[in-house]
């Protein structure tokens, strides 16, 4: 018999990088009755780079986080509300708050290199009792047996579940489930193992199936694809694909369809798509929460934007880094200015 998957939806956190952090309470507590009744049962709910995260280097959210959490937990009947939190960006301060508002589970997100400083953060969420997740950003920058090592590392800090996520949507096909089967058969039945697409490559569905298949049994998406980059595997489509391959998801693929559709659609400032800078990205492996600071940095300093990103791909530019675009647009003006004047 297929193993079932457990569907988990990022609209309202990774779809924060692509709103510009400018979620509302209505937007939240829409969102999240629909995903409720749905079916869905993790709903993450957060600024696009989680717990703290509005701050001059990501961008200021438009509303202070701890309500649209309040709000989702306040509209949440049987789902759960995850915050997502990044080590030195979040603290475990920020953790309590967060459950104390209602959150029933972390993901804990760290460089897929760095496993290591998540360990904290996982002991104070298992002692909080919250459902605990890791997430190995940029996993496409780790070998499979490297990855596996650090999500070692997390199950045994306490995660229940750790991530492959493909941050700058540049994994295709095995670069997806071998990462997968990696983790599984480094963890066994220690922790699960999930994954989490974007789609600059247009790869998500298609590699979240491939990861299921290599044993991945929690798959994150987006209503509509709203996420960072071009956007995510899109919540409804993961539904509809799953049933059609016969396996148990627990979600109801119409209602999903349905909140697409008449729900987060109609609020969308910026419909996620697969654009030259986004298709740079996946193929550069530039993180996607990049894209929104490039395209501003662009129009600031006259430079098109995908060029910016082919060099933050050359450099391999990680999170964290993003005050380091408008180096790379600041470069392209001054080699413009060299051509013109030589
Ligand atoms: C903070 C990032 O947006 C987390 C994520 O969704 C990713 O790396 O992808
Ligand atoms: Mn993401």
């Amino acid at each position: 018999m297929t193993a079932p998957v457990r569907i988990v939806d990022t609209t309202l956190r990774d779809g924060s990088h692509a709103m510009a952090h400018r979620f509302t309470e209505q937007h939240v507590r829409d969102t999240v009755r629909a995903l409720d009744s749905a079916g869905v049962s993790l709903v993450e709910v957060s600024h696009g780079d989680g717990l703290g995260g509005s701050t001059f280097n990501y961008g200021f959210s438009l509303v202070d986080e701890a309500a649209l959490i309040a709000a989702a937990v306040d509209e949440a009947r049987q789902a759960r509300i995850a915050v997502l939190l990044l080590p030195g960006l979040g603290t475990v301060t920020d953790l309590r708050a967060a459950a104390d508002l209602g959150a029933g589970a972390v993901r804990i997100a760290t460089h897929c290199t760095e496993a290591d400083v998540s360990v904290q953060h996982f002991t104070a969420a298992r002692d909080l009792g919250l459902e605990t997740v890791g997430f190995l950003m940029l996993s496409h920058m780790s070998e499979p047996e490297a990855l596996a090592k650090q999500a070692r590392i997390m199950a045994d800090a306490g995660c229940q579940c750790v991530y492959v996520v493909d941050s700058a949507g540049a994994l295709i096909l095995e670069d997806a489930s071998d990462r997968v089967a990696a983790i599984v058969a480094e963890l066994g039945d220690d922790a699960q193992v999930g994954y989490h697409g974007h789609q600059n490559l247009s790869f998500g569905v298609a590699n979240s199936v491939l990861a299921h298949r290599a044993g991945a049994r929690q798959i994150d998406g987006s209503l509509v694809a709203l996420g960072a980059g071009a956007g995510n595997s899109p919540t409804e489509v993961l539904a509809a694909t799953f049933d059609r391959l016969g396996v148990e998801t627990g979600v109801d693929k119409d209602v999903l369809m349905d909140a697409a559709e008449n729900v987060v659609k109609p609020f969308i400032t910026r419909l996620p798509v697969m654009d030259r800078s986004s298709i740079v990205q996946g193929f550069g492996g530039v993180y996607s929460s990049f894209l929104l600071h490039a395209e501003r940095a662009a129009e600031r300093y006259g430079v098109p934007a995908h060029e910016i990103l082919y060099r933050v791909g050359e450099r391999r530019y990680v999170g964290g880094q993003e005050d380091m675009i408008i180096d790379i647009a600041l470069e392209l003006v001054a080699a413009r200015g060299d051509a013109v004047g030589a």
